[in-house]
């Protein structure tokens, strides 16, 4: 765990976030390889650590859209895959943001249905970090409001970039909405779920 630890503070400050991609099957034969589906989500696995770095890099301040949750739940099942896979570090690629939080435009003047399916891809995330079986680690590198806490929540491990200008927060009750009751049954009354 320090060795995760200590690899989470240097790749947060070293920042590589690369753009070569290759396909699984090719790169698995290589150290350190990197795969991500439409350049939102970005991910460098190190086989010689076991640790993959996850950054966000969707600007100007990643914000969760219903392309992004679903890039984010593909890559972590790559990696879930990868029996060498052991640890996750989850960042941001951006100087300032770890991520805005939902993108409120995807649940403004849109269909039940696309509604429906935003917040499933919500819960979908929230699941694959909270039930996943590596060592997660969010290394939270700036403002962190609303589902960026949700996902620093649902990790493992915290990191926060020692900066007093950076926030993080459940502000989203602000905004008027409602966190869901799947996730406050779960992470509030965990009696339930024992
Ligand atoms: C127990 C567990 C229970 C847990 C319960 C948890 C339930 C989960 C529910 C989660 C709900 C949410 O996440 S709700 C969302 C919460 N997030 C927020 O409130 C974010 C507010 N945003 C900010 O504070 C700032 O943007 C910040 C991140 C600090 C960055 O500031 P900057 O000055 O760098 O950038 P800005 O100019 O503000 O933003 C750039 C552009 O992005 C837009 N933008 C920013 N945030 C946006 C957002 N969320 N949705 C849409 N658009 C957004 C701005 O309008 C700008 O658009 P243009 O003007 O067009 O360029």
């Amino acid at each position: 765990m320090a060795a995760l630890l200590k690899q989470s503070a240097r790749l947060g400050l070293s920042g590589r976030h690369g753009q070569v991609f290759c396909r699984l099957p090719w790169a698995l034969s290589f150290q350190r390889y990197m795969f991500n589906a439409n350049k939102k989500i970005l991910v460098e696995m190190d086989k010689s650590t076991g640790v993959a770095l996850m950054k966000m890099a969707n600007p100007p301040v990643n914000l969760l859209n219903l392309e992004t949750l679903t890039e984010f739940a593909i890559s972590m099942e790559k990696l879930e895959l990868d029996k060498d896979c052991k640890g996750l570090i989850l960042t941001s690629s951006l100087s300032k943001v770890f991520t805005a939080g939902l993108d409120i435009m995807e649940m403004c003047g849109k269909s039940p249905e696309h509604v429906t399916e935003f917040w499933r891809a919500v819960q979908e995330m929230w699941l694959k970090l909270y039930g996943s079986n590596l060592v997660t680690i969010a290394a939270i590198n700036g403002f962190s409001p609303g589902a960026g806490c949700l996902m620093a929540l649902a990790c493992d491990y915290r990191i926060m970039a020692d900066n007093v200008k950076y926030s993080i927060g459940l502000n989203e009750t602000q905004l008027g909405i409602v966190a869901p009751f799947w996730l406050v049954t779960r992470e509030l009354r965990p009696s339930l779920f024992s």
